[in-house]
């Protein structure tokens, strides 16, 4: 995926079923990885040229065709482009765990071309205080398809984002060369948001998830983040690093993430 697209990143997951009635959310237990949404197969062929569209067809082989995807309209990465169950139909379990280094200074300085930034966010398409601001701030495109993601893509009452998952966001903003990866790990902000121990129990299949999209997104370079949760959201950091450090790393996904703190 060229490093620069020009922002105007069209949906390309529209799916017929959109709208669907309310649909009951429940926050994912540690022992019990989210089966993620089905990639829906009513997606309709592309009129144009009679040719399935990477994101209307299903996935192959218990996984996207992400080889396709590239070549086709720039977009997000999200639970809708894995296969049912894909937890278990991810490659191997190594016997690593997920290694996390810390690193002194900002998350945003000189970080590297197609270097991926990752921050804990609600489903509500917020990003309205804290280092959430900051990447909107920042990376103003990339807040604009995590906000339609939340808001247009699903819906906060009748279809939400479920906790526990994960998005990210290919370098949209001009003069900007990096990733935006999201971790859903409250549903809610402020005074609703989830309880620490719900959090925390989020977390963990959101990391897996963001590991996934990672591997098929294919072009990342290197993984930052923020001490996800130990600001506004209220969780001690050393239980979100023991819930990270916890990830059994799947073939193909990275073992390492650098955790960066100003
Ligand atoms: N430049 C920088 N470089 C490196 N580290 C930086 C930094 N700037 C701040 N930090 C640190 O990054 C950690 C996370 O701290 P945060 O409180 O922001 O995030 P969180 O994960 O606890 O909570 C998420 C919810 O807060 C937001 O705001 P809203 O809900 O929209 O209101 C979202 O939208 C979510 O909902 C803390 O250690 C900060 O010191």
């Amino acid at each position: 995926m060229p490093p620069h697209r020009d922002g105007n990143i069209t949906n390309s997951f529209q799916r017929k079923s959109e709208g669907q009635g309310k649909t009951k959310t429940e926050e994912p237990t540690a022992n019990s990885p989210r089966d993620a949404p089905t990639a829906s197969s009513s997606r309709e062929e592309d009129k144009n040229n009679g040719k399935r569209r990477i994101s209307d067809s299903p996935p192959t082989d218990e996984r996207c065709n992400v080889k396709a995807l590239k070549a086709d309209a720039p977009t997000h990465l999200s639970s809708k482009d894995l296969a049912p169950n894909w937890l278990t139909a991810t490659g191997n379990v190594t016997s690593t765990t997920l290694s996390l280094s810390t690193h002194q200074g900002d998350l945003f300085d000189q970080a590297p071309p197609n270097c991926l930034l990752v921050h804990a966010c609600n489903t509500q398409g917020s990003w309205g205080a804290g280092i959430a601001r900051t990447f909107r701030e920042r990376y103003p495109k990339a807040y604009t398809i995590y906000r339609d993601f939340c808001t247009k893509e699903h819906n906060p009452r009748y279809s939400p984002v479920l906790p526990g998952t994960a998005l990210i966001i290919p370098p949209v903003d001009s003069g900007k060369s990096q990733w935006i990866g999201c971790l859903f790990t409250s549903a809610k902000y402020g005074k609703a948001k989830a309880k620490p121990e719900a959090i925390l129990r989020n977390t963990t299949p959101a990391m897996q998830m963001l590991l996934e999209l990672i591997r098929q997104a294919d072009e990342i370079t290197e993984l930052r983040m923020c001490k996800i949760n130990s600001g506004l959201f209220g969780v001690p950091w050393e239980e979100t690093q023991e819930a990270l450090e916890s990830i059994k790393v799947r073939e193909g996904w990275r073992a390492n993430v650098e955790i960066w703190e100003p």
